[in-house]
């Protein structure tokens, strides 16, 4: 028997960069959350303690925030040059992973007027990126996290199995709510970032909304299929959407009825609905999501 290195990487997680962009007196506001893995011939380093090709954290960082000077652009196009950047200059890094979370400001309206530099944090959701780079190939993963939607009617659960274990009433109406992570495959590198974000994003919404739901698995399935049906540059799907219960109250024992109007938000347990919708076409994933 012999102990042997497994996988591994490394890279400095979490990076919290801001830029202002000053286009004379109207600034906008980049805020990302970076994290940079990198792997490679990085076995020495583990074995012996040499550091000789170790690329440190330390300048991971420093590059994040380096690079930002000339611009952000779209996050996907950041992810890119970083990652390009370490496997290009290193020798001994193989793979870099970047990963970006975008997290939206919205301009305040100051004296009745579009305010020049104030803003407010927007919380409607995340924009996510992740990108894969091998030295001959890149991969790019957009997406979206913390989007929470709901649906107050339209939505039943019905013709499970009962089994000694089943007290779940079936429903014909119920309310419908999750916190949508979703991440979507590109088959290229050749895209408009911002206007397939945009696409994507107004689908998964529109299909959320749109679907009379049967089980959060039919609407899992609805929001992928119209991802692929409008944004033709993205092959895969993947989405993890927490059942988020909304349990009507017993009002009786007050001698009051409930018509479907007071619920209990109950935040634990969830269901977890997952699954991942493609194209049969799809071209491998490689190391894309690993
Ligand atoms: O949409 C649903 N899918 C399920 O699999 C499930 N299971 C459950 O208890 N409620 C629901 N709702």
């Amino acid at each position: 028997m012999a102990i042997v290195l497994g996988d591994n990487r490394y890279g400095k997680a979490e990076n919290r960069l801001v830029r202002v962009d000053r286009d004379g007196d109207e600034h906008r506001i980049t805020d990302l959350t970076v994290s940079v893995s990198l792997s490679g011939d990085l076995s020495d380093t583990h074995l012996t303690g040499a550091n000789d090709k170790v690329l440190a954290t330390d300048t991971q960082k420093n590059t994040v925030f380096a690079f930002a000077r000339d611009g952000i652009g779209e996050i996907e196009d950041f992810g890119l040059r970083l990652a390009r950047h370490f496997v290009g200059t290193q020798k001994s890094i193989r793979t870099a992973r970047v990963r970006l979370e975008e997290h939206p400001w919205q301009r305040l309206t100051v004296g009745g007027k579009p305010a020049h530099h104030s803003f407010a944090r927007a919380g409607t959701s995340t924009r996510t990126a992740s990108v894969t780079y091998d030295g001959a190939q890149a991969w790019v993963i957009g997406g979206v996290q913390d989007l929470t939607v709901l649906n107050s009617t339209g939505s039943e659960f019905w013709g499970f199995p009962r089994d000694h274990y089943t007290t779940l009433a079936e429903t014909k109406d119920r309310v419908l709510a999750t916190t949508v992570s979703a991440t979507w495959r590109f088959s290229g590198t050749e895209v408009g970032w911002a206007a397939a974000h945009g696409t994507a994003l107004a689908a998964l919404l529109d299909a959320f909304g749109g679907t009379h739901s049967l089980s959060l698995q039919q609407s899992l399935y609805a929001m992928g299929q119209r991802v692929l049906e409008e944004v033709p540059e993205i092959c895969e799907v993947r989405l993890s959407l927490p059942n988020k219960h909304h349990f009507l109250v017993d009002l009786a024992p007050f001698g009051v009825d409930n018509p479907g109007e007071v619920f209990h938000a109950a935040d634990r347990p969830y269901g977890l609905i997952e699954g991942t919708v493609l194209r049969d076409d799809a071209p491998p994933a490689g190391p894309a999501w690993s």
